[in-house]
C-alpha cells in the first residue's frame, strides 16, 4: 500500500513537471530562447538575469534532466508496484519517448530549425504528458476504486415534498416589515441571475478580448461586452430556474430557490429573463453582429439545449453543455473584430474540456441530490470510482489545450508558470479526493479547479495587456 502511494506521488510529479517543459516550450519565451542557446547539451556563455534567454533555455535544459530523472525512477516504481498492466505499458510507452524528445530537442537547438522540427518536440511532449497522465488515472483507479458502487440503472426522480403544511421555516411574509419586504424580493431576483457564475465567465470574455486585441483594448468595448456577458447569464439563469422550478423542489441544494418556494411568480421571473435576454442582446448589438447572435446562442443553449434536452437525459450532458460556457471565449474575441481566431477557439477548447473537470467534483458532493431529481449525472449513472477517473482525464485534457493556445499566442512565462503551477494544485487536489473520498475532498477539488481557471485567465489578460 505504501509503495502503491509512494508511486502514486511519484507520478503525479513526474506528470507536473513535464508538463512544466511542456508549457515552458510552447511559450514564446523560449522560441527566443532557442536562437539564444544554440549549443548542446549545455548552453555557452554566462547564463545570468541579465540574460534572460539564456536562463530560459538553460532551466529548461536542468528541468528535463531533473524530470528525466524523475521519470525514470517512476516507471521503475510502476513496474515494481501491484498495478494494472495497462499503467505500465503507458509508462514504457513514456519512457520510450523520452529519448525520442530529448534527440529532438538537441536537433532544434543546433540546427536553429523553425517549423515542423519545433512542432514535434511539441508534440512528442504533450504525448509524454499524455501517456503519464493516463497512467496516474489508471493507477488511481485500482489504488482507490471500488467495485460494490451500484449505479443507478432505473433513474425515477423522488416524490415531490408535501407543501400543504408550509412548515419551510421561513419568516411569513406579512410579519416583514416593507423595507424588509422589498430588500427580500429584490435578492431573491438577483439569486435568480446565478450571481455566483459571473466573475468567471466575465474573466472568460476579458480573456478572449486581450488575446485579440492586445493592448488596443477600448474601455468602450469591455464595458458593453461584459455588461451584456453578465445580463445574458442572468437571462439564462432566470430561464433554469423557471424550467427546473419542479426538479429544484426535491434537491437539498436548490429547495430553497425563489420560485421553488413560491417568493417569485413563474410568470415575473419570466418577465425578467425576458428583459435580461432583451438587454443584453442590446448591449451585444452595440458591439457587433456576430457578439449578439453568439451571445443568443448561448442563451438558448444553456436554457433550451442544455437545460430541457441534454441535463434529463444523458450522462453526457455537462460534457456537451460546456459549449455554452466555452461561447462567450468567443464572444471576447469577436467582440474586437468581428471574427472568430484560431486562439479564440482554442481558450474556447480550454474552457470546454475544463468544464466537465469543474462540475464532476460537484456532482461527487451533490450525488444523491441529483439522484433524487432524477438526473443521469456521471456519478449515478456510472459511479463514484469512474467519475473521480474521468476528472483527471478532463484536467490532462485542459492542460493539454492550455498548451495549445500557449503554442499559437505570444503568452509569456506568467502564463506558462501559472498554468503549471496552479495545474499541479489541482491535479493535488484531485489525487487527495480518490484517497479521501469525502464530500470536503470534492469542494476542495471544485475549488483548485475554479482557482486554476480564474487566475490561468488573469495570467492571460495580464500576458496580453501588460507584459
Ligand atoms: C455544464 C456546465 C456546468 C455545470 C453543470 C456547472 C455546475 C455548477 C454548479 C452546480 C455550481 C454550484 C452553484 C451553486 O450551488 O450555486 C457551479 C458553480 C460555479 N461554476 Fe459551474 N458549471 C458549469 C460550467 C461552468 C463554467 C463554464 C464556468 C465558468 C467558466 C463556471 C463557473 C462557476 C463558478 C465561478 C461557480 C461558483 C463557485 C463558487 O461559488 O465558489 N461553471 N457550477
Ligand atoms: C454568456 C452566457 C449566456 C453564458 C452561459 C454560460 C453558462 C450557461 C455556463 C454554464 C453554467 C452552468 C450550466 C451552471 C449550472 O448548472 P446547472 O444549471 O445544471 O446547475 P443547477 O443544478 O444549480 O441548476
Amino acid at each position: 500500500m505504501a509503495e502503491s502511494r509512494t508511486f502514486t506521488g511519484s507520478l503525479a510529479a513526474t506528470a507536473v513537471g513535464v508538463y512544466l517543459l511542456v508549457i515552458a516550450g510552447a511559450t514564446a519565451a523560449i522560441t527566443d530562447a532557442v536562437t539564444a542557446c544554440t549549443s548542446w547539451p549545455l548552453c555557452r556563455g554566462p547564463v545570468t538575469l541579465s540574460n534572460p534567454s539564456l536562463l530560459i533555455a538553460s532551466g529548461h535544459r536542468l528541468t528535463a534532466a531533473v524530470v528525466g530523472v524523475l521519470a525514470l525512477v517512476t516507471v521503475v516504481l510502476g513496474l515494481r508496484a501491484a498495478t494494472r498492466r495497462r499503467v505500465k505499458a503507458a509508462l514504457l510507452a513514456g519512457l520510450a519517448l523520452y529519448p525520442i524528445q530529448v534527440a529532438l530537442g538537441a536537433f532544434v537547438a543546433t540546427s536553429g530549425a523553425t517549423g515542423r522540427l519545433p512542432g514535434a518536440h511539441l508534440a512528442v511532449g504533450m504525448a509524454i504528458f499524455g501517456v503519464f497522465v493516463l497512467a496516474l488515472a489508471w493507477h488511481l483507479e485500482a489504488e482507490t476504486g471500488s467495485d460494490d458502487e451500484e449505479p443507478v440503472d432505473d433513474l425515477s426522480p423522488a416524490p415531490m415534498p408535501d407543501e400543504s403544511d408550509g412548515e419551510d421555516g421561513s419568516v411569513p411574509r406579512a410579519a416583514l416589515s416593507t423595507r424588509e419586504r422589498v430588500l427580500g424580493t429584490a435578492y431573491a431576483y438577483f439569486r435568480l441571475m446565478k450571481p455566483r457564475l459571473m466573475w468567471l465567465l466575465c474573466l472568460v470574455a476579458a480573456a478572449g478580448m486581450a488575446l485579440n486585441a492586445g493592448q488596443s483594448l477600448t474601455v468602450r468595448t469591455v464595458l458593453l461586452t461584459l455588461g451584456g456577458g453578465v445580463l445574458a447569464i442572468g437571462a439564462s439563469g432566470t430561464f433554469n430556474h423557471v424550467l427546473e422550478r419542479d426538479i429544484d423542489k426535491r434537491m437539498d441544494r436548490t429547495a430553497d430557490r425563489p420560485i421553488a418556494t413560491h417568493q417569485i411568480p413563474v410568470r415575473n421571473a419570466t418577465t425578467f429573463g425576458v428583459a435580461l435576454a432583451a438587454a443584453a442582446m442590446a448591449l451585444f448589438w452595440q458591439v457587433n453582429v456576430l457578439a449578439a447572435a453568439l451571445g443568443l446562442t448561448a442563451i438558448l443553449f444553456y436554457s433550451v439545449v442544455y437545460t430541457l434536452v441534454l441535463k434529463p437525459n444523458t450522462v453526457q450532458n455537462t460534457v456537451i453543455g460546456g459549449a455554452a460556457g466555452a461561447l462567450p471565449a468567443l464572444i471576447g474575441w469577436t467582440a474586437i473584430d468581428g471574427t472568430i481566431g484560431l486562439a479564440g477557439l482554442a481558450l474556447a477548447g480550454v474552457i470546454f474540456l475544463w468544464t466537465p473537470a469543474h462540475f464532476y467534483n460537484l456532482a461527487l458532493a451533490y450525488k444523491d441530490d441529483y439522484e433524487a431529481g432524477g438526473f443521469p449525472m456521471m456519478p449515478v449513472v456510472r459511479g463514484e470510482t469512474e467519475t473521480r477517473k474521468h476528472i483527471v482525464y478532463y484536467l490532462g485534457a485542459t492542460l493539454i489545450a492550455s498548451g495549445i493556445l500557449a503554442a499559437l499566442t505570444s503568452l509569456g512565462w506568467v502564463y506558462a508558470l501559472t498554468s503549471a503551477t496552479l495545474g499541479g494544485v489541482f491535479l493535488w487536489a484531485v489525487v487527495r479526493l480518490h484517497r479521501e473520498q469525502t464530500e470536503e475532498a470534492a469542494f476542495r477539488a471544485f475549488h483548485a479547479s475554479n482557482a486554476y481557471l480564474g487566475l490561468l485567465l488573469i495570467a492571460i489578460v495580464a500576458d496580453a495587456l501588460v507584459l
